[in-house]
C-alpha cells in the first residue's frame, strides 16, 4: 500500500516499460527513421518506463497482458493513465474522448471505472501507480468562462470523486492530475487550485491509494530554472519545483498531505521555444528529459516520470480533420501532425536527436 516504503510507491520499485510503447517504437518510429544510425538508440528509448493511457474503454483489457509480462521482466509497478472523462479535455479540441455527457457519458465512466477495478483486483499481486485524468479539475479552476467545461463540472467532479473511491485499491497509487506551473501556478489560480483538490480528496474519503497530484503532464516545464524563462514572467512558479512548494502547503493546511510526482518525458530543453507559455501542442525543439526516478532529493516529490510517451501526438495541424486545434497549427508547433495519440514519427525523432540526458 502507499504507506509502504515511507509512502512513496516509486521507492524500491521496479517501474514497467509497457509493450505497447515498445511496438510503436519497433514496428512504427524504427522503419521510418531517416538515419537508420538511430535505431539503437530508439530501442534504448522503448526500454524507459513510460505511463500507459487508456483513453477509451476498449484499452482496459491491455491491463492483463501488461501484467503477465511485467512479471516475466521483474517488473512490479505499472504505470497508468486513467483518461476518458466524458466531454474530455473541455477547453480544447484535439483530444475529445468517445465519451459525452449528452450521450450518457456518466454511466459509461462509470462501467470504464469498474472495468479498470476489476483488472486491477485480478492482480492483486502487481502494484499499479495511476494518473488520474490529466486536464479535468485543471479545466475547471481556469476554463469556466468555456461553456463545454461549465457544462461538464459538476459531472467531472463527480466522477473523479467516484474513481478515486472506487480505485482506493491495497496494491494502487494514485496522483491527481494538476495541470502545471504555467496553468495553476499564477497567483489568480493556485488558491483555488488547492482548494479544489482538497475537496474532492474529502469528498472521496480522504481514500488511502491516493498520494497525492501529478504535474507537467504531457507538457514542457523544467523541475527547477537556473533563471525563469521569459515567456513565465511574472509567475514566479516558473518551474514544477517552485510550482510544487507553492501548492504542497496549501493543500497540507486543507487536510490533503499530498506528494508529487512530475512528467519529465518532454522537458529536456530548457528554456523550450514556446511563443507563449500556453501553447501546449507538439511543441518544436524539444527533448526527452531526465529518465524516470524515485531520487528526487525533494521531499515533496515522489519521482520523476515519463507520463506523456514521447512521440504519441497532441493533436492534429490539419485544419480540415476532426478534432482540429489551432494551438496545433501555431509557428511554435511541429507540423503536419496527426490525430492526438497517434504515432508522430518527426516528433519522436526530434525528442531523440534533442534529448537532454542524451541517449
Ligand atoms: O500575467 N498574468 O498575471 C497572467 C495571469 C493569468 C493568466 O492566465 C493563465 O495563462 C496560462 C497560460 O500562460 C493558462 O495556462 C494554460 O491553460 C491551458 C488550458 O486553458 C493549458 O492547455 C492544456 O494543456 C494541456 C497540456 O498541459 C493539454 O493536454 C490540454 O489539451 C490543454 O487544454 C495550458 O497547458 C496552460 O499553460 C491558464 O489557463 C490561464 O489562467 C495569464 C497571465
Ligand atoms: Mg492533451
Amino acid at each position: 500500500d502507499a504507506s509502504a516504503a515511507g509512502g512513496n510507491p516509486f521507492s524500491g520499485a521496479k517501474l514497467y516499460a509497457n509493450k505497447f510503447y515498445a511496438s510503436e517504437v519497433a514496428n512504427l518510429a524504427i522503419p521510418s527513421l531517416a538515419n537508420k544510425a538511430l535505431a539503437p538508440k530508439a530501442s534504448a528509448v522503448a526500454k524507459v518506463p513510460s505511463f500507459f493511457w487508456m483513453d477509451t474503454m476498449s484499452k482496459v483489457p491491455m491491463i492483463a497482458d501488461f501484467v503477465a509480462d511485467a512479471k516475466k521482466t521483474g517488473a512490479n509497478l505499472i504505470p497508468l493513465v486513467v483518461y476518458d472523462m466524458p466531454d474530455r479535455d473541455c477547453s480544447a479540441l484535439a483530444s475529445n474522448g468517445e465519451l459525452s455527457i449528452a450521450g450518457g457519458g456518466a454511466a459509461k465512466y462509470k462501467e470504464y471505472i469498474a472495468a479498470i477495478k476489476k483488472q486491477l483486483q485480478a492482480a492483486s499481486s502487481m502494484k499499479f501507480v495511476l494518473v488520474v485524468e490529466p486536464d479535468s479539475l485543471a479545466n475547471m479552476i481556469t476554463n469556466m468562462n468555456v461553456q463545454k467545461c461549465s457544462g461538464a463540472a459538476a459531472t467531472y467532479k463527480e466522477l473523479t470523486v467516484h474513481a478515486l473511491k472506487e480505485l482506493n485499491l491495497p496494491n494502487v497509487s494514485m496522483y491527481l492530475d494538476a495541470g502545471h506551473g504555467g496553468w495553476l501556478g499564477w497567483d489568480a489560480n493556485i488558491t483555488p487550485a488547492a482548494q479544489l483538490y482538497a475537496q474532492i480528496y474529502q469528498q472521496a474519503g480522504k481514500p488511502q491509494a491516493v498520494r497525492g497530484l501529478a504535474t507537467n503532464v504531457a507538457n514542457y516545464n523544467a523541475w527547477t530554472a537556473q533563471s525563469c524563462a521569459a515567456y513565465t514572467t511574472p509567475n514566479k512558479n516558473c518551474d514544477e519545483k517552485r510550482y510544487v512548494h507553492a501548492l504542497g502547503p496549501l493543500l497540507a493546511q486543507q487536510g490533503f498531505p499530498a506528494h508529487f510526482i512530475m512528467d519529465t518525458s518532454r522537458n529536456g530543453v530548457q528554456p523550450t521555444k514556446q511563443q507563449a507559455w500556453g501553447n501546449w501542442c507538439n511543441v518544436i525543439g524539444t527533448g526527452f528529459g531526465v529518465r524516470p526516478s524515485a531520487n528526487t532529493g525533494d521531499e515533496l516529490l515522489d519521482a520523476f516520470v515519463w507520463i506523456k510517451p514521447g512521440g504519441e501526438c497532441d493533436g492534429t495541424s490539419d485544419s480540415s480533420a476532426p478534432r482540429y486545434d489551432a494551438h496545433c497549427s501555431s509557428p511554435d508547433a511541429l507540423q503536419p501532425a496527426p490525430q492526438a495519440g497517434t504515432w508522430f514519427q518527426a516528433y519522436f525523432e526530434q525528442l531523440l536527436a534533442n534529448a537532454n540526458p542524451p541517449f
